[in-house]
């Protein structure tokens, strides 16, 4: 690790003691994280940065289950089992948390392009193209104007309607390396057309996430596209 990443590393988990910090007092928080008070203090007021072997114990032990735990807790499942997370895709600060997570804990590799569907999942590709400095591109349902060569993905969905995405065509380029993103899986039809627009372009896929997975069909659909990491932070 360099200077640069060691300090990443630092300033990402002082900003997860900070998400824990909102909901416990610092007792509580000397309890979930095994760290003392008094440190954690300094810490999330940011006067003293934790060394990064413990920044890299909270990233990785804490970030991850206090951050599904969170979701969860920003999620509202109608009595149909449909999904409003719009208090999760709004904040981006909270997607900008996510994304350290989701790039560690899943070995999806560095992608070149982080890809999704319009509308949604915009905010959380945007949160993990900025944590990879890689580019973000987003597929639509309408044609964008003035661009004129577009990758199109259709499939007629179980509700027998024709879905068609477009992507310009030089938002991803031959050989590049992709992860597909969105911020729900119900179906998988979507993550499918996301993974057609991949195949067309000639690229490889780096892996396949979502935030929430609603049920367990998306991501089975998805695992059988593709041999690379495939995975939700929870699912309802
Ligand atoms: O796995 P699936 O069954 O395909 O469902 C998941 C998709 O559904 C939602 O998007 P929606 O089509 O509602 O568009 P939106 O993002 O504009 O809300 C969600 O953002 C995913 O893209
Ligand atoms: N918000 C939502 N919840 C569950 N399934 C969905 N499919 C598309 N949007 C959805």
């Amino acid at each position: 690790m360099n200077r640069a990443e060691k300090a990443a590393l630092q300033l990402r988990a002082v900003d997860v003691l900070r998400m824990l910090k909102e909901t416990r007092t610092y007792e509580e928080l000397a309890e979930t994280t095994g760290l003392p008070a008094g440190d954690l203090n300094r810490y999330v007021n940011g006067h003293v940065l934790p060394g990064t072997d413990r920044a890299q114990k909270v990233v990785d032990e804490l970030g991850r289950k206090a951050l599904a735990e969170e979701l969860d807790a920003r999620i509202r499942v109608d009595e149909e089992g449909y999904v409003d997370n719009s208090e999760t895709v709004f904040d981006q600060s909270f997607l900008d948390l996510v994304a350290p997570v989701v790039a560690n804990g899943f070995d999806f590799g560095r992608p070149d392009v982080v890809l999704t569907a319009a509308t949604d999942g915009i905010t959380l590709a945007a949160s993990l193209a900025s944590y990879y400095g890689t580019r973000c591109a987003y597929a639509k349902k309408s044609k964008e104007t003035a661009v004129e060569e577009f990758i199109e993905a259709r499939e007629r969905l179980q509700s027998g309607i024709e879905l068609t995405y477009y992507l310009p065509a030089e938002a991803i380029d031959s050989g590049e390396s992709v992860l597909v993103v969105d911020d729900l899986i119900r179906s998988g039809e979507t993550q499918e057309l996301l993974l057609d627009i991949v195949d067309a372009a000639n690229a490889d896929v780096a892996g396949v996430f979502a935030l929430i997975a609603a049920g367990d069909d998306g991501i089975e659909r998805a695992r059988e596209r593709t041999d690379a990491p495939v995975g939700s932070l929870t699912t309802v």
